[in-house]
């Protein structure tokens, strides 16, 4: 659904280059390595939010739905957590359904203060899902939260990607052991040299044939 060739990267100087990604329907995928080494960078590039770069990004035709979530919610304040999911769910019906997915059907009438920051991050993963994206980029979700409620972000998660076999995933991380659990194949950043590693030191691979 999505091939990236990607010759440069970069700010000041260099960040990124040399890539060749595809990514097909069911894909998980892992960016993983330390802060600042651009695993948003290339999110943002995955996701079509940063098109200043040197390479190109394909699309298929028709084009896949992209949903991003950012590592911080995002929700508009002066809306409830229901009008918040409304906004972009076709009906009544089915923002129950997501917050019930997400385990929030109580918080339904809450205002985005009255919310921690895992119950922000569940609304802000339902509005992601609305969309019913053919890809689904997810920006560290689980960073900032506390173990016990990391380890239960990272459940949901896994459970949402189950029920939907066909949605491709691109997740930011910087623990590969959260990768892994929920089965994504993992994309390693060499800070060294800005390049991105692919196992076997290829070149090109798509998701699909990555291995762990
Ligand atoms: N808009 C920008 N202008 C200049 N430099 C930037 C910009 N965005 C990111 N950078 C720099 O590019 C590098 C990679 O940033 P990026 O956010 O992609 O890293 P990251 O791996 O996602 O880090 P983290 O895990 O901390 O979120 C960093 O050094 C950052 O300061």
């Amino acid at each position: 659904m999505l091939e990236l060739d990607l010759k440069e990267k970069g700010y000041d100087q260099r960040l990124l280059g040399d890539l060749n990604l595809q990514i097909a329907a069911g894909d998980r995928l892992a960016l993983v390595g330390p802060s600042g080494c651009g695993k948003t960078t290339l999110l943002n590039i995955i996701g079509g939010l940063d098109r200043a770069f040197k390479g190109q990004r394909r699309l298929a035709d028709p084009e896949p739905k992209i949903a991003y979530m950012f590592q911080e919610p995002r929700l508009l304040p002066w809306r409830t957590v229901e009008q918040n999911l409304r906004m972009v769910c076709s009906s009544r019906n089915q923002a129950l359904d997501l917050l019930d997915e997400v385990a929030l059907l109580e918080a339904a009438c809450r205002y985005p203060r009255e919310l921690s920051l895992g119950m922000a991050r569940r609304v802000a993963l339902a509005r992601a899902l609305a969309l019913e994206p053919d890809l689904l980029l997810l920006d560290e979700p689980l960073v900032s939260l506390d173990p016990s409620t990391a380890l239960r972000m990272l459940r949901l998660v896994e459970t949402l990607l189950k029920k939907r076999p066909k949605m491709a995933l691109v997740l930011v991380s910087h623990n590969p052991d959260d990768a892994v659990r929920i089965g994504a194949q993992l994309l390693e950043f060499d800070t060294a040299t800005g390049e991105v590693l692919l196992p076997n030191n290829e070149k090109s691979a798509s998701a699909g044939q990555l291995l762990v």
